[in-house]
């Protein structure tokens, strides 16, 4: 590892953050970039994530950036291959794309409980799948995977959002197990709720009125979220944080 000082604890080491085009995953790459390590960026919004390049260079910082829908298997192992030929070995790998859209079990939006399925689940083991040769062959690496409070504990109008964020902590809990020895960490980040534009997806009114409590009292920044991850990741390699519960202090499950 390489160009490693206080100010740049992740001199040296290249990440990959999905879901980078906005919100939480935006604020990890600006976070992990200005802690020195060197970002690939991806998501769909192509536009964004140009723009997130531009910032982070502008500050000194190196990205790259690449399209991928975390739902396609084979766009994630191009990403983590794209991230190698241009940045090098990847380090530390972020699975942060997600989707969460309220409503009742009793309303039936099945294509709603496919898609957020299909985001926060397969996403994230396609993003482990890609990696994880690489990082055992290395004897290093770092996967951090977003989940939530609500992987913790259900919450009412999110029932199937928190299924996938239960689904993210037990397979990073098991995969955590099978890395011992490997020199791999596995790490699950659990927010509460954080100002982002997720909620926009949301169509289903009757459980967003009921149960979204986003508006009682002050909630997370994605910066606060940056911090943490960065913070997560910055350890010595004998320390693991391998869950890591961030919540309002107003709002604690
Ligand atoms: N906001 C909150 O209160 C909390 C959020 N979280 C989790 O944090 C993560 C980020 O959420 P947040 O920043 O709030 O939400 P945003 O909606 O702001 O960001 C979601 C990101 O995921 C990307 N994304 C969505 N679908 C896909 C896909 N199929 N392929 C690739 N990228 C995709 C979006 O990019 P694009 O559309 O360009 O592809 C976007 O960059 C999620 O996993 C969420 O569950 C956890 C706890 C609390
Ligand atoms: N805060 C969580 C659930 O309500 C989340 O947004 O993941």
């Amino acid at each position: 590892m390489a160009c490693v000082s206080d100010s740049q604890p992740l001199g040296g080491n290249v990440a990959v953050v999905t879901g980078a085009s906005s919100g939480i995953g935006r604020s990890i790459a600006i976070h992990l970039a200005s802690a020195g390590a060197k970002v690939c960026i991806a998501a769909r919004s192509v536009d964004k994530l140009e723009e997130l390049k531009s910032e982070i260079e502008k500050n000194g910082g190196v990205a790259a950036l690449f399209k991928c829908d975390v739902t396609v298997r084979e766009e994630v192992i191009q990403l983590v291959k794209y991230a190698e030929t241009n940045l090098g070995p990847v380090d530390i790998m972020v699975n942060n794309a997600g989707v969460m859209m309220y409503t009742m079990m009793s309303n039936l939006m099945m294509d709603d409980w496919d898609k957020t399925i299909d985001v926060n689940c397969k996403g994230v083991t396609n993003g482990i799948g890609a990696v994880l040769t690489g990082m055992i062959s290395r004897g290093r690496g770092h996967i951090v995977n977003m989940s939530s409070d609500a992987g913790l504990q259900g919450f009412a109008g999110l029932a199937v959002y928190s299924g996938t964020k239960f689904f993210v902590e037990g397979v990073s809990q098991a995969l955590r197990h099978e890395m011992v020895g490997k020199g791999i960490k596995v790490t699950c980040i659990q927010p509460g709720d954080v100002k982002t534009n997720i909620q926009v997806n949301t169509t289903d009114m009757e459980a967003r009125k009921q149960y979204d409590a986003s508006e009682n009292c002050k909630i997370l920044d994605p910066d606060d979220i940056g911090r943490a991850v960065t913070y997560v990741v910055s350890q010595p390699d004998h320390v693991a944080i391998n869950q890591l519960l961030i919540e309002p202090k107003e709002a604690p499950i």
